[in-house]
C-alpha cells in the first residue's frame, strides 16, 4: 500500500495535541501498537504522515492472542503493511491462549514492554480513543472506582509491574522501569477514526469479538452508550471523556499533595524501607480525601499490594482514636496500633 499523503482535520488535531502537551518527543523512537483495528490503523497512518515533521523513528509491533481463527491472517496483514510503509515490524505470538480479557491484556503489556526494550524503544503508542475514554469512565464507575478509576486512561504513564505481570520469571526487574505508554488520541472519537480510514482507503481488519456481548466492554460500547445517546444527551460520549480529563488534572494534583504528606509523615523501617510508623497529629490536620489517599499508599507499601476501601477505612479510623487502639489483622498478620502521636506497624504476633 503506498503512503499518499491527505492532509486532514485529524492531521492538524494530532499535531497540535502533540506540541501542546509534549507527548511524543521529536526524533524518539516509537514503537506503534498496532491490531488491525480502525483506532491504530488511524494512529499509524497519522504519525507516518507527521513523521517527517517530527523524525520520528516508528516501529510496528503486534500480539497475537491466538484468540481468534484469523488472528494470523490479521497479523499477516499487518507485517504486510508495515513492510510496504518500509517500518520495522515485529510480532510476537501467545504460547497458551489467555483464558480471559484480563490475562490477554496483562500478556499483551508483557510482551509490548519486552519488545520496546529489546529494540530501544523509550515509548509505546497506542490507539485508544476518545471513545475508549467514555467507555471506561462508565465501566470503571459501574464498578464503584474512585476517581482514580473515573480518570479513566490517561495521555500518558509509566509501564508498571502491576500492567506486565512481575511474577512472570523471564521478565528483567526494572524491564519497564524507562518505558512510557502514551495515547495521543484521547481527543479523537472512534468515528473520526473510522471515517479517517475509509478516506485513505485503509483497510480495517474486523475484529469478531467485539460483537460478542457477553463482555461487558462490548455491552456498553453497543447498547449502554447508544441508549445514552438517544434518550438523555447525543453528546455523552464528549462529555464523559470531558469529565474523565477533567478528573486527571484532579487527580494528578491531588497525587502531589499526597506525595508531599507521605514524606511528611511516614518513617521508614531501614532494613525493608517499608512504613514502620506514621505521624497521626499531622494526619489529623489534613483534609479526608488527603487521609484516604495517603493512607492507601501507606498500606500499599505495607501489605505490598492494593487494600480495599475498609482496609483503608480501618486505618483511617485510628487517627483520632485513643491511644493503644489497634486494628484486627491485616493480610499477612500486620496490625496498627496507636502509640501517643503514632500509628505504628506491628506484626500481630509480637503483641500477643
Ligand atoms: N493485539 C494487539 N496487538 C497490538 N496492539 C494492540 C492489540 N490489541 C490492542 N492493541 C493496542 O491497544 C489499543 C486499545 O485496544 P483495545 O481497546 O482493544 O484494548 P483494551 O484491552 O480495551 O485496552 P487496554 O489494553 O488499555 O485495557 C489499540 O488501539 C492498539 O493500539
Amino acid at each position: 500500500m503506498s503512503n499518499s499523503l491527505i492532509w486532514t482535520f485529524l492531521h492538524s488535531q494530532l499535531h497540535q495535541t502533540l506540541r501542546d502537551r509534549q507527548l511524543l518527543p521529536k526524533s524518539q523512537r516509537l514503537l506503534v501498537a498496532v491490531s488491525g483495528g480502525q483506532d491504530s490503523l488511524c494512529l499509524l497512518k497519522l504519525l507516518l504522515d507527521l513523521q517527517p515533521k517530527w523524525g520520528w523513528e516508528l516501529g510496528v509491533v503486534y500480539c497475537d492472542h491466538r484468540w481468534r481463527s484469523d488472528s494470523s491472517a490479521n497479523g499477516d496483514y499487518i507485517a504486510h503493511l508495515a513492510q510496504s510503509w518500509q517500518l520495522p515490524f515485529y510480532r510476537r505470538v501467545a504460547t497458551e491462549i489467555p483464558n480471559s480479557e484480563a490475562t490477554a491484556r496483562q500478556w499483551r503489556y508483557q510482551v509490548l514492554a519486552e519488545i520496546a526494550e529489546e529494540h530501544h524503544y523509550p515509548v509505546i503508542v497506542t490507539g485508544h480513543t476518545k471513545s475508549d475514554r467514555a467507555e471506561t469512565l462508565l465501566y470503571n464507575l459501574i464498578r464503584g472506582s474512585g476517581s482514580d478509576g473515573l480518570q479513566a486512561l490517561t495521555w500518558q504513564r509509566s509501564l508498571q509491574c502491576r500492567d506486565v505481570a512481575c511474577n512472570v520469571s523471564t521478565l528483567q526487574p526494572n524491564l519497564t522501569a524507562s518505558i512510557q505508554l502514551v495515547r495521543p488520541l484521547l481527543e479523537i472519537s472512534r468515528e473520526q477514526t473510522g471515517q479517517f480510514c475509509q478516506e485513505h482507503h485503509l483497510k480495517i481488519w474486523v475484529d469478531s469479538t467485539n460483537d460478542d456481548l457477553h463482555y461487558a466492554r462490548n455491552r456498553i460500547r453497543q447498547e449502554l452508550l447508544p441508549y445514552l445517546q438517544t434518550h438523555f444527551n447525543p453528546k455523552v460520549e464528549s462529555h464523559l471523556a470531558q469529565t474523565a480529563e477533567l478528573l486527571r488534572a484532579e487527580v494528578d494534583y491531588l497525587d502531589s499533595l499526597t506525595e508531599t504528606l507521605f514524606q511528611q509523615i511516614v518513617v521508614f523501617e531501614k532494613e525493608s524501607q517499608k512504613p514502620l510508623k506514621i505521624n497521626r497529629l499531622i494526619l489529623r490536620q489534613t483534609h479526608e480525601a488527603l487521609q484516604r489517599r495517603v493512607s492507601r499508599k501507606i498500606l500499599q507499601q505495607v501489605l505490598s499490594t492494593t487494600p480495599n476501601f475498609e482496609q483503608i477505612e480501618k486505618l483511617n479510623a485510628l487517627i483520632s482514636a485513643p491511644n493503644r487502639s489497634q486494628t484486627d489483622p491485616f493480610p499477612g498478620g500486620v496490625i496498627a496500633l496507636v502509640d501517643g502521636e503514632w500509628i505504628v506497624f506491628t506484626l500481630r504476633s509480637k503483641e500477643t
